[in-house]
């Protein structure tokens, strides 16, 4: 057996520094402070060593009159009764009453007030003696070797309760009357009235009494999340929560809530789990017998599994009803916005791409071929005497050329050019990769098709319209950047207006 740990400084320090000066004052100034005799800090030594017998824990208390008596009279207690002879001696006492109900007993005598009074004091002690058996079970399926330290640990797990309730009474009775369920939200409270809550109270406590470092810790993280690869902690973490669901008011519903957050551990399967509630009723009435606690709502862990589970397909079903409809509002809200953007593109009259989109594009390639030494030309077209025709035959007429003329471009373009109206009668080809040559081809074509193929015909007459062209492209000059492109492709059709209209020009060749 080890012996008693000495107060570990450093660790008792730095959890004092944790916590606000008016509470460590507090605390340390409060008469009743809980304190743990030596015989029970020594059962807590022997408890930290897997393969204790129970000969040893039971040498231990036999050194505490008081203690053994208690744990005799609890041996001797309903249901131990039926064996032939009542124990007598601490080491029969032991035997009998097992490992978890030896400790449970040592602690529940050293720590809890007696007789008990229905208050905070009671429901923590209640809530822990439910944890400790969930904690066993639990531990009994994922670490066999640490199910004497995991019952232990949560045993002691809510200590810190103990330490407000003795130094703030009225305020902490208040609190806790308010708050006991569910527990998450009675640290945020205690966090809110005391500045700390009674996990790193707790740890405090076990640090002053010089419990080992392990239990300090566990007792800090004790509330923590599920996700944690030590499968002791995952009990201790556990055990809380799910005697929170076993003591709660509506136990399904808080179970249900449990399950769903267990799913994201994969960790325990739902067998697991039915199993541990097929084992919990017996083994709680076991300990709350023995300890004269009662537990007030004699839970029925069949029809609580089942009605949780329930309470959950429900929920996902609700869920995924949801999900559905907000992935269809979704979708219909993508397809608007795409419609949106599209709208925002496209030139309405000639359905060619409009200025913005023109320039954006420009300037996206302009920028790549900068990058990637790539080239590109741009055609600038301004329709010839566009004035006159509107004049002529009518603005309704002159939109309808306007239209067909966007028809001829789309059509006369390839699939990666980028043909667009940049203002009334003027269009912009973008032509990606292709030089001033190819460009001048394509200005052919077109200035062709306009030749041969009349936009009109207004009584019978055939209406042709003709147009000018300047040609820029990315390799034939010093440009800084696309406006200065565009600029002197303007420039060469302006030549060409100059020069009598109808025609292409060339920049740096004509
Ligand atoms: N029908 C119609 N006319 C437009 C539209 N946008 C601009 N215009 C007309 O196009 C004409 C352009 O006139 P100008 O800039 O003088 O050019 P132009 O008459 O084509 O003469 P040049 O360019 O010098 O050959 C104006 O009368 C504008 O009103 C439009 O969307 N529909």
């Amino acid at each position: 057996m080890t012996g008693l740990s000495a107060v570990n400084e450093t660790l008792y320090a730095s959890l004092t520094n944790e916590l606000p000066d008016f509470l460590s004052n507090a605390l340390l100034r409060a008469a009743n402070l809980p304190s743990l005799p030596a015989v029970a800090m020594q059962v807590l030594e022997v408890a930290r060593s897997p393969r204790a017998p129970l000969s040893d824990y039971a040498r231990v208390i036999e050194r505490d009159p008081g203690l053994t008596a208690r744990l005799i009279a609890a041996a001797n207690s309903v249901h131990y009764l039926r064996s032939a002879h009542p124990a007598q001696t601490s080491l029969e006492a032991t035997q009998r009453l097992g490992l978890d109900a030896t400790l449970a007993t040592v602690l529940s005598f050293t720590l809890f007030p007696w007789p008990p009074a229905e208050n905070a004091a009671l429901q923590t002690w209640r809530r822990v003696i439910v944890a400790a058996v969930v904690a066993s079970k639990l531990a009994h399926q994922l670490c066999p070797e640490k199910v004497g330290s995991v019952f232990t640990l949560a045993l002691l797990q809510d200590i810190g309760i103990l330490a407000i309730l003795t130094t703030y009474p009225d305020e902490a009775e208040t609190l806790y009357a308010e708050h006991q369920i569910p527990h998450a939200r009675l640290v945020n409270a205690e966090r809110r009235r005391f500045g700390s809550d009674h996990t790193r109270i707790g740890a405090w406590l076990a640090a002053k009494w010089g419990l080992p470092s392990p239990i300090v810790h566990a007792i800090y993280q004790s509330h923590d999340g599920f996700l944690t690869d030590d499968m002791a902690t995952l009990c201790l973490r556990l055990s809380g929560s799910i005697a929170d669901a076993w003591l709660s008011p509506e136990p399904s519903t808080a179970l249900a809530m449990l399950l769903k957050q267990l799913a994201v551990t994969e960790t325990l399967t739902t067998n697991a789990i039915e199993a541990l509630f097929h084992q919990l009723p017996e083994q709680i009435d076991l300990l709350t017998d023995i300890l004269d606690l009662t537990v007030p709502v004699p839970v029925d862990s069949h029809t609580l599994l089942e009605d949780a589970q329930q309470l959950l397909y429900q929920h996902a079903l609700t869920l995924t009803a949801r999900l559905d409809a907000q992935q269809q509002q979704l979708n219909t809200l993508q397809l608007h916005n795409s419609a949106l953007e599209e709208r925002s593109r496209i030139d309405p009259l000639t359905q060619l791409a409009n200025r913005a989109w023109l320039e954006e594009q420009l300037q996206e390639r302009f920028a790549l071929c900068n990058e990637q030494g790539r080239t590109m030309s741009v055609v600038f077209i301004d329709l010839d005497h566009f004035k006159v025709l509107n004049d002529q035959y009518g603005h309704q007429t002159g939109d309808l050329i306007l239209e067909r003329f966007g028809k001829t471009l789309a059509s006369l373009t390839r699939s990666g050019d980028l043909a667009g109206r940049y203002g009334g009668e003027e269009f912009l080809i973008i032509l990606p990769d292709e030089t001033a040559q190819t460009a001048r081809q394509l200005a052919e074509r077109i200035a062709l098709h306009l030749n041969e193929q009349p936009m009109l015909k207004i009584d019978q007459e055939a209406l042709y319209i003709t147009a000018s062209m300047g040609i820029a492209c990315l390799s034939d000059g010093n440009f800084s950047n696309e406006r200065e492109l565009i600029d002197a492709a303007d420039q060469s059709m302006y030549f060409i207006k100059r020069s009598g209209r109808r025609g292409i020009s060339v920049h740096g060749q004509d």
